[in-house]
């Protein structure tokens, strides 16, 4: 079976077209997820992308995290599907609209000589109700609010893109204790389904620094849903303006909450190579 290896500023997936090609049976996709985003038993992957044929869109985008659980969305990922459906998959559409179990994003292709140097995704609208966070908790939306892990107190502000983000203001991410802090928080019991984690920095009103812990994933270079969450948060603690850099230890995205309420991201989507996986 044919996948591409394609990454968003190295937040990388393995990317299978089921729409060619059918799935092997005999395993489920959590065991295959694991197994080939294992980074020495496996291809290696921040996680598993399969495209579905959709009844309501060009394309159903199916996210799998290295641990084997699913996403509702994923905004590196999008951008690399829609440069590959545009080179590869025969939608010749500078707009397109890809169904994901987050709704429909409509990823919009910046191209330069017929090549895709960028897409601008139409990421949609947050949603900041405890209850659509998911999170426990009385009804009311989630801004800087104490939360102690360990005998410290932090403050966090929460968000949905679709999939769920926990947003932290520090003054310095590179002090941050990303691989203690992230998987407690990630599986803290006020998120019922678990939580990405995002740890910001403020450079200013329209620059800010970001280190993710993402759900099912762990560290990754880069987060587009974590980033639209971050300009959501930095808005709604007036941190800063509603278009920031997000600058990603894998490079940097622009986000822009527009008057309609929908956030919109703007990014490079790479193909690194394409392989076959043997079918059992
Ligand atoms: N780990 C995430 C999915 C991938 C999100 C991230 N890679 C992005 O670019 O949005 C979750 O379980 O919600």
């Amino acid at each position: 079976m044919q996948f591409f290896k394609v990454h968003g500023l190295g937040n990388d997936f393995i990317l299978v077209d089921l729409v060619k090609q059918e799935w092997p049976g005999g395993e489920n996709l959590s065991e295959s997820a694991r197994r080939l985003c294992h980074r020495q038993f496996g291809i290696g992957a921040d996680g598993l992308v399969l495209l579905h044929p959709s009844p309501r869109a060009d394309v159903f985008m199916q996210v799998i995290n290295s641990d084997g659980s699913e996403a509702e969305m994923c905004g590196n990922a999008i951008r690399c599907v829609a440069k590959y459906l545009y080179e590869r998959g025969g939608i010749k559409k500078e707009v397109m609209h890809i169904e994901t179990r987050a709704g429909v994003m409509v990823p919009r292709l910046v191209l330069e000589n017929g090549r895709v140097a960028a897409v601008r995704v139409d990421m949609g609208i947050p949603r900041l109700e405890r209850q659509d966070i998911p999170m426990i908790g009385p009804p009311g939306s989630v801004i800087k609010e104490p939360l102690v892990l360990e005998g410290q107190t932090f403050h966090i502000t929460a968000v949905s893109m679709g999939n769920p983000h926990c947003v932290l203001f520090v003054p310095d991410v590179e002090q941050v204790d990303l691989y203690g802090l992230g998987p407690k928080l990630e599986k803290h019991p006020l998120f019922p389904r678990k939580t990405n984690v995002e740890f910001v920095q403020v450079l200013n009103r329209s620059e800010v620094r970001v280190r993710v812990w993402e759900r099912g994933a762990g560290p990754t270079l880069a987060c587009g849903t974590g980033a639209c969450a971050t300009v959501v948060a930095g808005v709604l603690n007036n941190y800063t303006d509603r278009e920031v850099k997000v600058h990603l230890p894998g490079g940097t995205l622009l986000i822009e909450w527009k008057e309609d309420n929908h956030l919109y991201m703007t990014g490079p989507a790479e193909e690194i190579f394409c392989g076959q996986i043997p079918c059992s």
